[in-house]
This record gives structure tokens, C-alpha cells and sequence, in this order.
């Protein structure tokens, strides 16, 4: 406990010097009937039952059981002088709390405050009750004993004093290391509450290692701290088994050396009882409730007593980590932005890579090689279920090969520098509620300059969609976007970014052909920037000067026109696929079937402009939708 601490307690408690009195005079009465619970039972066999004389035996019996009500009504006087003495320092506690969560206006703090301070109020009185219980106790039954046979001091109080004192020697560095601990659960906590609601984000943004790593580097510091609060914690119970049971044993062992000496068999079981009646148990409370209780309680004070020096410290400690955290962003993305410049390594190596979900599973991809120069623009295509994203994910990082090797310009994956050299735009884009310069500017730590904002937007073909949120200081609902509204948002982001590869699994799916194409050609177009993209229609394939085509653990790879030659079932997903009619004034909308038939239409073909009907070219395909801003669709069947 601060020396600030202690000087503030001895203040509060010697303003209260008539509440602690009262308390004291209360707990004389729990020593007059811990003297009671070995002198009685002595006398009754002494000069009762042993000398033949049953009612004196009686007698003495009954005076320890009006010892035993009188010590209970004088706890029952004890619970309400503590109180006496523990709700004041509650109610300054609470004052001090509010007044400086007033101040803050900051809810959060107030009642994680507030709720800190009703622990230090549990575990003050807890304290009061234990540390004062003992005292009493242990005198009375000191005093007890001597009354008894004064050599019965010499057994029992040896024991006792080796037993307090290893607890007292003890206390100081159990108390740090439980704060250690208190601190490292904390930051443990703190972190998972932090990164749990978050794992979305976590996932969208390939963070999961560098997470892991973190949150693993705290539960090994909460590890190292359990560990050696538990190593110290043993000398507690020494503390407790040289005090408390070592006398009962010399008791006995001494009991015909004791008898000889005159001491009689009633004064040994009088001993024996205020062993274990009063001084084990009253002990075992003060070891543990001093112990755990005492720590917890030096942690609380501290932090609700000095919480505004504390806060100062918070906050140079977080500037000092949002510093580091900047130096490290900044040094992520230096390599970032080198990664930008001409790289002589290929864009993408994958050599024998082989993957398969589970052990007993059929790989996914076997034995796949392949080389992607820098600023090549590949399309990856294949039946649905083959694979596609599966190779997306192993070379973003988030899947891990069971053989073979992924380099990303050179770095091999998994690794932090592969990381920064690629950006991966799932399907399913992910917006969060802030300002929709916070969401394009998610992957860069440097500010983004707004002409540079506007610049990506225009180029991703989000422009019309940013103008309509109001800019990029404008506040975004993610439910309030569409879907294709939102892989406009996430394709932005990508194109802000300072990886030059860019893996699009399928991640324009909700947009129409030509938003789609624009956004292609937005990022093939990126200087030094390499393009690998899912391809979900034939058009995209078309435009990626390599195409590399799943089939099952075999792929085909070479230029389109390469393809419909030597691929079969490059010719068969070319010949199912709808070729984009020529683009019309008005938008068109692109609604694909459950089996990927493609059916374009435009607004006002049928219905009220907003919602339309597309008859697909191909097929029966018959869809009504909600053309949302954006061109994006609501498709109901
Ligand atoms: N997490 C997973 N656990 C087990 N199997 C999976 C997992 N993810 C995908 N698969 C299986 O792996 C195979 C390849 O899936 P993948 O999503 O990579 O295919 P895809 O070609 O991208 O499909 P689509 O075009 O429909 O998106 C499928 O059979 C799929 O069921």
C-alpha cells in the first residue's frame, strides 16, 4: 500500500476514533466468549465431571453457552459498528467518483468507477471483520490459555507467532504479485472485450495473427503472474499450518510431558478447543480474507483515490502507445510503399502448393504452380465450389498449405511483409458505422488526403454514391447500404491501399457489368499494382490478360484465347456464360440466377422504375428486384 494510501486511511480511521471504540468495545465481548470456549469446557471436566461432580460439569457448560449468545449479540453489535465506519468511506468514494465522472461526463468510467467502488466497500468491512476478529480471538484465547496452565503458552504461542509473522513477512509481495495478477486479468480482459466484438473486423482485414499474437502475449503475462502469485500463495498456507494445526499436534505430543508437569486433562482440552475453535479459524480468515482481500482492496483505493494522477499517466501511457503504434504503422507502411516500387520478384509465386480443409479431406488445390509477374492481371475462374476463394485465402495468408510454398513480391506467406503487399476484397464487403473517410481509409495509418479520397472513389466508380453520403466527412449506416453500395465502399478502400496486390474474390458480384469493369480496369490500372480477381462472369475474364482455370485438383492456365482451345471446361463455362449486352443510356440491372444465368434489364422495362422485372436472354430466368441507388439489387424470386 502508497505511503499516500496509508497516511489517507489513518486520517479517515482516527476521524472515526469513537466508531472504532465502539467497535472495540463490541468485539471485547467475542473475546470474552472465545476465552469462555476453552475455560469452560475445562472447568467442567476439572471440577466437574471428572471430580464427580456432573452439575458443576453442567454448570460450566452452560456458562460457554451463554458465552456463545453473548458473542453473538455482541457480532450482531460488530456488523453494525463496522458499518458505521464503512459507509462513510463508500459515500467518499462515491462523491469523489461522480464528481469527477461529472467533470468527464464520460458514463462509461462512472459506473465502472462506481461499481469499483462498491468492492472497496465489501472488501473494507471484510477487513475490518477478519483483522479485528482475530485480534480479539487470539487474545482471548492467549489469555484463556494462561488462565489455564501458563505452560501451555509455551506449546502454543511459539507456533502462533512463527505462523503470523511468515504471514506477515509474506504480505507485501503476495499483495504486488496479486496486483500483478489483477492488472494482467485486466489487460487480458480490456483486450478481449476490445478485439470479441470485433473479430468481424479482424477477419476482413487478414488481422487474425498479429490479434492472436497480442491477445497471446497477454494470457502468457497473466500465465507468468498466476504462476508466481501461486508460488507465494504457498507460503501462505505454511503461514496457516505453523499457526494454526502445528500447535494442535505439539498439543498432543506434549500431552504427557504437560501432565506431568500439573497441568490438567481439562486445561488440555480447554487448550485443544481454543486451538481449534477460535485461533485456527480465526487464522484461516485472516490468511485468506487479509491475504486476497487486502490486495484487491490497495488496487481499488489506489486507482478510485488517485485515479486523476492516474488518468494523467493513462493518458501520456496511451499517447506514448498511439506514438509506438504510429511508428510501427509507419514502418508498415514504408515497406508497404516499397512494395509499390518496381519489384524484381514475380508479383505471385506458388509452387506445389497443396491444401485440403482436413486431414481426411480431398485437397482442394494439389500441387499448384504458379507465377504472376508484377502488374500481370490474372482471372481465376471454375465451377462453383472448386476452389477459387480457397486460393484467394492461401495466398492472402488465411489459409496455410499443407505442402508447397506462396510468395507474395518475393515475401513468403504467411508473413507480416507478405501481409502489407496484399489487399484481399472478400464477397461479402464489410462497412463499420464512422465517417466514410474512416472506411476508406481503413488499411492506410496515414491520413488520406481528401483530393486522394475522392480521386480512388472516382476511379472504383464509387463517386455518384460518395456524393450522395454527403462526402467523405459524412457519417455511414452500413445497414443503410445495399450491398453492391457496400463493395463499392470496400473496393475504394482496396484501391487506397498501399498493397499492390489485389485479390477480388468475386467482390464486385453485386455490382453491374459496367461498375464492375470500371472498377477492374481501376485497379489494373494501379501503378505497379497486380490484379488477381475471381471472375464471375465471362467479361471479367475476358479483360485479365491470364486466366487461370480450377477444374477439381487440375488447373489450366494461358490467355483466353489460349483457353478455348486447350480447355474444355474453359470452353463450357464461356459458352453457360451471358455475354453483356452493349450499354444502354439508362442503367441496367444484372440479376444472376441460382445457377449463375445471367439476366440484364433495364429500370422501366416493367414496373414502376424502382422495381423491375428482368427476363434473362438465357433460359426461363424470370426475377423482380428493388433497384437501389447504386444500380445494386434486392432480389426477391
Ligand atoms: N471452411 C471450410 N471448411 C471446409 N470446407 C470448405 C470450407 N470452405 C470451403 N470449403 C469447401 O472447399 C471447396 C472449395 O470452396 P471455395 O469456396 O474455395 O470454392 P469457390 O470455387 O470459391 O466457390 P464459389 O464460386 O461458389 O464461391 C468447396 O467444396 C467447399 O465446400
Amino acid at each position: 500500500m502508497s505511503a499516500g494510501t496509508r497516511s489517507r486511511g489513518t486520517r479517515f480511521l482516527r476521524a472515526r476514533w469513537r466508531v472504532v471504540l465502539r467497535l472495540a468495545c463490541w468485539s471485547v465481548l467475542e473475546t470474552g466468549q472465545t476465552f469462555l470456549t476453552g475455560y469452560a469446557p475445562a472447568r467442567a471436566l476439572d471440577a466437574g465431571f471428572l471430580a464427580g461432580r456432573a452439575g458443576v460439569g453442567l454448570a460450566w457448560l452452560g456458562v460457554a453457552g451463554i458465552g456463545v449468545l453473548l458473542g453473538a449479540y455482541g457480532t450482531a453489535r460488530v456488523y453494525a459498528a463496522v458499518a458505521a465506519l464503512v459507509e462513510p468511506l463508500r459515500d467518499r468514494l462515491v462523491e469523489r467518483v461522480v464528481r469527477r465522472g461529472v467533470r468527464k461526463a464520460d458514463r462509461g468510467a462512472l459506473s465502472g468507477l462506481t461499481q469499483q467502488v462498491e468492492i472497496a466497500r465489501d472488501t473494507f468491512a471484510g477487513l475490518v471483520m477478519v483483522s479485528r476478529s482475530f485480534v480479539f480471538t487470539a487474545v482471548g484465547a492467549l489469555v484463556g490459555l494462561f488462565s489455564l496452565a501458563p505452560l501451555l503458552l509455551l506449546v502454543v504461542g511459539p507456533p502462533l507467532l512463527a505462523g503470523v509473522a511468515l504471514f506477515a513477512a509474506t504480505l507485501r509481495p503476495l499483495a504486488r504479485r496479486q496486483e500483478a495478477f489483477l492488472v494482467a486479468d485486466e489487460a487480458l480482459a480490456d483486450r478481449l472485450g476490445a478485439v470479441c466484438p470485433g473479430l468481424r473486423d479482424v477477419t476482413a482485414t487478414g488481422a487474425e495473427e498479429r490479434i492472436a499474437e497480442d491477445c497471446g502475449r497477454l494470457v502468457d503475462a497473466e500465465f507468468g503472474a498466476a504462476r508466481s502469485l501461486a508460488r507465494w500463495s504457498v507460503l501462505r498456507v505454511a503461514s496457516l499450518a505453523a499457526g494454526g494445526q502445528l500447535p494442535i499436534v505439539l498439543l498432543l505430543a506434549a500431552a504427557p510431558w504437560l501432565l506431568a508437569r500439573g497441568v490438567t486433562t481439562g486445561a488440555l482440552v480447554g487448550a485443544l478447543a481454543y486451538v481449534t475453535q477460535s485461533l485456527l479459524p480465526a487464522l484461516h480468515n485472516l490468511v485468506h480474507g487479509l491475504g486476497t482481500s487486502g490486495s484487491r482492496l490497495t488496487v481499488v483505493l489506489r486507482r478510485l483515490t488517485s485515479a486523476d494522477a492516474e488518468n494523467m499517466e493513462g493518458g501520456e501511457e496511451a499517447t506514448r502507445r498511439d506514438e509506438s503504434g504510429d511508428a510501427a504503422s509507419r514502418q508498415r507502411e514504408s515497406a508497404a510503399r516499397r512494395a509499390f516500387t518496381p519489384a524484381v520478384a514475380p508479383a505471385l509465386s506458388l509452387s506445389g502448393v497443396t491444401f485440403a480443409y482436413g486431414p481426411a479431406s480431398a485437397p482442394v488445390v494439389e500441387g499448384l504452380d504458379l507465377v504472376l509477374a508484377a502488374g500481370a492481371h490474372l482471372a481465376v475462374v471454375g465451377p462453383s465450389g472448386i476452389g477459387k476463394s480457397t486460393l484467394t485465402g492461401l495466398v492472402a495468408g488465411l489459409l496455410r498449405p499443407s505442402e508447397g510454398q506462396i510468395e507474395v513480391y518475393g515475401e513468403p506467406v504467411p508473413s507480416a511483409a507478405a501481409e502489407a503487399r496484399r489487399v484481399l476484397i472478400p464477397q461479402e464487403a464489410y462497412v463499420f458505422s464512422g465517417t466514410v473517410a474512416d472506411n476508406l481509409g481503413h488499411f492506410r495509418a496515414d491520413p488520406v488526403p481528401e483530393a486522394e479520397l475522392l480521386a480512388a472513389a472516382e476511379a472504383v466508380g464509387m463517386g455518384p454514391l460518395l456524393e450522395r453520403l454527403g462526402g467523405p466527412g459524412a457519417l455511414v449506416e452500413p445497414a443503410a447500404l445495399s450491398v453492391g453500395e457496400r463493395q463499392l465502399v470496400a473496393l475504394a478502400r482496396a484501391y487506397l491501399s498501399y498493397a499492390p496486390l489485389a485479390l477480388l474474390d468475386e467482390a464486385t458480384c453485386h455490382l453491374d457489368p459496367w461498375a464492375e469493369e470500371r472498377a477492374e480496369r481501376a485497379f489494373a490500372a494501379r501503378p505497379g499494382g497486380t490484379l488477381v480477381v475471381v471472375a464471375h462472369r465471362i467479361s471479367s475474364a475476358r479483360r485479365a490478360d491470364r486466366v487461370l482455370v480450377m477444374d477439381g485438383t487440375g488447373t489450366a492456365f494461358g490467355t483466353h484465347d489460349e483457353l478455348l482451345h486447350v480447355s474444355p471446361l474453359y470452353r463450357d463455362l464461356v459458352g453457360s456464360w451471358t455475354p453483356v449486352p452493349a450499354r444502354r443510356s439508362e442503367p441496367a440491372l444484372a440479376l444472376r440466377d441460382a445457377d449463375g444465368v445471367d439476366a440484364v434489364a433495364r429500370p422501366g422495362l416493367a414496373g414502376d422504375g424502382r422495381h423491375v422485372v428482368a427476363h434473362g436472354p438465357v433460359g426461363q430466368v424470370q426475377a423482380s428486384g428493388d433497384l437501389g441507388d447504386g444500380g445494386s439489387l434486392r432480389r426477391q424470386r
